[in-house]
Formats: C-alpha cells, structure tokens, sequence
C-alpha cells in the first residue's frame, strides 16, 4: 500500500481532500487531529505541512506527495511531477514598495547597494537573482514578508499572490514573476520504491483516477432533441469529445436525441446555439469522472 503526504493544513488541505473524495478515496482518520488515515481502504495518508512534503518524498518518507510547485523548487530536491492537480494557483513575485522608486528588475541595486529581500523563499530567491545578475542581500521570514518593507527590515519582497489583494492591502507594487505554481502530484526521480512494477501499478490507477475527476469538472454532460434535419449543424455547434452520439427516439423519425461532452466554459453559448436551430427538452448534467 503505497504511502501518500497530503497538506495537513493551509491553502491546500481543503481543495486536496475534496479531490481525493472525489475520486473516491476519502479520507478516513480516526479523528480530527489524527496523523494518519487511510484513503478509501486504498493508501495510506499521512498528514503534514505542506513545506515538509518534498522533503518526505524525495527521502521516501511517503512514496508520493500532494504540494505546490513552489515548494518543491524550494526544497531544493529533485521530484518527478505526475499530475498538475489544478488547485493553488499562484505567482511568486518580486514586489517593492509603491513610492519606492523601483519599477524594475534593472532598478535593483542601481545605486551600487545590494538590496535587501525579505522571502520565505530564500532559495529560489537567490538563484533569480544570481541568474538576473543583481545585487540582493536575502532576509528569510517564516511568514509574512510583505509587512518587512514597512519595517524598514527589507527594500523588496519576494512572496506569493494569487488576486493581489494582500500586496495592494500593503502598498506594494507587482515588480516581475519569479515563477508560476499550482499543486502537483509528485514522486521521488526513482519512485514508488524504486520502480516496483505492482507499486507502480497502484501510482498509475492513482494518477488515472485523479486525472479523470480533473478533467470532469470542466466539462459537462449534455443531452438534447434536436430537428433530424438540422444534424449537420447541430454536429457543428457539439463537436464534444467525438462528436455527439445520435440515439434514435419513438416520435415518427422527426427528433433524435444527442448525447456529448461539452466544456463547461461554452455551455451557456452551446445552448443557445442549440435552441437557435430547434433543440428542445435540453438538459445538462455534471460528470464525476473522464477517463479517456
Ligand atoms: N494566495 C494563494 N493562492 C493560491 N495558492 C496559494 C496561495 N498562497 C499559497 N498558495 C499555495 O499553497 C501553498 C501552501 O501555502 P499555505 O498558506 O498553506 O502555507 P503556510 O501558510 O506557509 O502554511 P502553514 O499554514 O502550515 O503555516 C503555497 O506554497 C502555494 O503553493
Ligand atoms: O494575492 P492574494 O490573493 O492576496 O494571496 C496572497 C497571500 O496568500 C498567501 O498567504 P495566506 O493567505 O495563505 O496566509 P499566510 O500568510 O498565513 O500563509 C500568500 O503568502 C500571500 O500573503
Ligand atoms: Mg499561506
């Protein structure tokens, strides 16, 4: 049974336990603060800080790991990435004060001083700006970096943001991304214990079984009757995942039924479309999963 770290707490918990349910492994612990848990009889969960997870992972600790990327590229360990599991999206960003003067990356350390980053990134911090050829003097915080410029303990940030608000809130100005991230699935290079084909099998229908909750949630099922007439176009406005399926009904050869799956982003324009060339008794549906 293989072994999986999953975010104990933070931004990730949620959204990765939901995901798991999904999927059809929930989470059952044997009570609220509990370490571990199993996952629908299926793995075994273990549950830490978010930061720890590369670390457990790339050490074997757990033989995969729910985290974000940034996390990852900060721990400085090597892991194979399976799934990106869509959640936890955000931007890793320089970030200066409004009236500080700096609009730039150039702008750093223009008067010959190196300038003083506040981060709870301190490693990826440095090597961005080692590989931008400016002079920072690295501050590493365990949270809130973006209250150091007002300290007067650092000249610039290095910090996540998803919607801005929490720079704006603080008077900062958005200078450049670092990096783009969002939660993955992740391994160590050789794992789940060192390539054992049963162990690989069970990451396998793991990554499968995820993947297909992912890709179902943007997309719909919907059914319609539309004119037999108007099946070209109506072929055009659904071109679904191939094509909809057309199901004969009892009403003397004037409708058939349509069947496809359609992205949720372009359901309220398909419908129209679809009434516009005479569809009727339409109905849309979410889908749990899509394996392809
Ligand atoms: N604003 C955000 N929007 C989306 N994802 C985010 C955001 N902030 C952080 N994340 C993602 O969530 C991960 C964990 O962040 P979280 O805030 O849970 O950590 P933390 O607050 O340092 O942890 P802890 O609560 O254990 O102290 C980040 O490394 C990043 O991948
Ligand atoms: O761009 P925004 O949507 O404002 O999000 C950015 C904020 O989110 C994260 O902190 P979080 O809210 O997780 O709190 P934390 O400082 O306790 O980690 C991050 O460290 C920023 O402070
Ligand atoms: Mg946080």
């Amino acid at each position: 049974m293989l072994r999986i770290a999953l975010p104990n707490k933070g931004r990730l918990s949620e959204d990765t336990r939901e995901l798991f349910n999904d999927a059809g492994l929930e989470v059952r612990s044997s009570g609220e603060r509990a370490l571990t848990a199993s996952l629908g009889g299926e793995f075994e969960a273990i549950f830490v800080r978010a930061q720890d997870i590369p670390e457990f992972v790339a050490d074997g600790a757990a033989d995969v790991g729910v985290t974000g990327m940034d996390l990852v590229n900060e721990s400085g360990r090597e892991l194979r990435s399976h799934l990106d599991l869509g959640f936890g999206r955000c931007r890793l960003v320089v970030a200066a004060k409004d009236d500080s003067g700096i609009r730039s990356i150039e702008d750093i350390g223009a008067d010959g001083k190196a300038a003083r980053v506040a981060t709870v990134f301190p490693r990826i911090t440095r090597t961005f700006f080692e590989s931008r050829g400016r002079p920072v003097e690295v501050v590493p915080v365990s949270g809130a970096a973006e209250i150091a410029p007002h300290l007067g303990i650092a000249d610039i940030v290095v910090d996540l943001t998803s919607t801005g608000s929490t720079l704006k809130m603080n008077g900062l100005r958005e200078i450049e991304t670092v990096m783009k991230s969002s939660a993955h699935l992740v391994t160590a290079m050789n794992g789940p214990r060192n390539g054992d084909p049963s162990r690989v099998q069970e990451l396998n229908d793991l990554v499968t079984a995820l993947g297909s909750v992912i890709r179902a949630r943007g997309q719909r099922y919907l059914m319609a009757n539309v004119p037999r007439a108007a099946l070209d176009e109506v072929r055009a406005v659904l071109p679904g995942l191939n094509g909809p399926t057309v199901i004969e009904i009892a009403d003397h050869g004037k409708y058939v039924a349509v069947h496809a799956v359609v992205s949720a982003d372009t359901i309220y324009r398909t419908i129209s479309q679809l009434r516009a060339l005479g569809g009727e008794g339409i109905l849309v549906t979410r889908i749990e999963r899509l394996v392809p």
